[in-house]
């Protein structure tokens, strides 16, 4: 198979090229790359975004969040995760399967020592872990396959990035399947490193080194650059394609208990209201409509709730209180 050469470790540029090569690059025959992302997490193509990220991390953390056109959950990536898509010309949308690309792969950990088992979701499994996820999209008489490696991937970080299945958000989108995770490395022959192993694989599916690299064109690395400026780096991709949802959230606080009910639609909160036994000094409803239309982030309330300070609308309940009635996850108490 041809290999193609992904040119930097950039998520929203390497989610763009899938997307741009399965659209544009039309293979007469298999052509495939192995890629790495810098800290990331990859949405499915039809999930909630804010229902999958713990925010507070991702921020503190800088790791980037970027949809994929693909189905599927959310994972997440690191150097010591490896990426590797398939670009394939197939007859119908119908004929295509998971094994014909996971067993592949299966094949080439095998070459190098590494026992995986596939699971009956087309993972690659190490002694019962998820090593590999997968996901394909199909467009036009083509195929994008791709799928990860955990070579050596800090898990902690991998937990505390996604957000677990979370109650606070309702809606249709789809749900990322929690697994137990392993890393490769700790299966595979000792002195085999993270290059090796990439070299290695990259020399099984080229047939042995004989089959030539696919080279990209100037012209075509700036429409994938351009696709990524335009789409794949942008909140209204990553977060504002997010599926219609509802969201509720309790807190408790010295000042009061506050309930938060919002509805989210592309994005921005389309309604919100709040109850709970806070002692307003005035009613919260006059400041409803600045909440209404704008995009549900900390920056986008924090400015509101700023702005409105005076009305003490929530009584002695501060503002950095408040946003933790929006923002936080799991139930707050503070100040005993
Ligand atoms: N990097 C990585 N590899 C394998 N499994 C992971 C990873 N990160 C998280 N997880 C585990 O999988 C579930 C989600 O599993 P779930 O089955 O819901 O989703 C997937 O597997 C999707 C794979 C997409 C692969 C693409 C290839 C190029 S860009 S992303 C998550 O909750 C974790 O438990």
């Amino acid at each position: 198979m041809q290999f193609i050469n992904y040119f930097n470790q950039d998520a929203y540029t390497n989610i763009a090229m899938d997307a741009w090569l399965l659209k544009n690059l039309k293979p007469e025959k298999p052509v495939f790359s192995l890629w790495q992302n810098k800290k990331a997490v990859i949405i499915g193509e039809n999930q909630n975004t804010f229902a999958e990220v713990n925010p507070e991390y991702i921020t503190e953390q800088n790791v980037q969040v970027v949809r994929r056109v693909s189905g599927g959950g959310a994972v997440y990536h690191d150097l010591g995760n490896i990426c590797f898509t398939f670009f394939v010309p197939v007859a119908t949308s119908a004929s295509v399967d998971f094994h014909q690309f996971v067993k592949p792969m299966a094949d080439a950990l095998e070459s190098l020592g590494i026992h995986v088992d596939i699971s009956g979701r087309n993972d690659l499994e190490i002694d019962g872990k998820k090593v590999s996820g997968n996901a394909q999209r199909y467009a036009g008489g083509y195929l994008m396959h791709h799928g990860t490696l955990l070579w050596d991937t800090d898990v902690d970080a991998m937990v505390r990035s996604l957000n677990v299945a979370d109650e606070k958000f309702i809606s249709k989108a789809a749900k990322s399947v929690r697994s137990r995770v392993g890393n490769i490395k700790d299966y595979a022959p000792v002195g085999l490193t993270l290059d090796k192993f990439i070299e290695q694989l990259k020399y099984y599916l080229t047939d042995e080194g004989r089959d030539s690299e696919y080279k990209l064109t100037d012209a075509q690395k700036n429409s994938i650059l351009k696709l990524r400026d335009e789409k794949f780096s942008q909140w209204s991709w990553n977060y504002g394609k997010s599926p219609q949802f509802m969201y509720n959230n309790h807190a408790k606080y010295s000042g009061g208990a506050i309930d938060v009910q919002m509805d989210v639609d592309s994005g921005h909160i389309t309604d919100i209201n709040f109850t709970g036994d806070f002692l307003g000094v005035r009613d919260w409803r006059e400041m409803k409509s600045q909440l209404i239309g704008i995009p549900f982030t900390r920056e986008a309330v924090a400015e509101v709730l700023d702005k409105n300070k005076e009305g003490q609308y929530f009584g002695s309940v501060t503002n950095d209180e408040l946003l933790e009635t929006f923002f936080q996850k799991d139930e707050v108490v503070t100040n005993g």
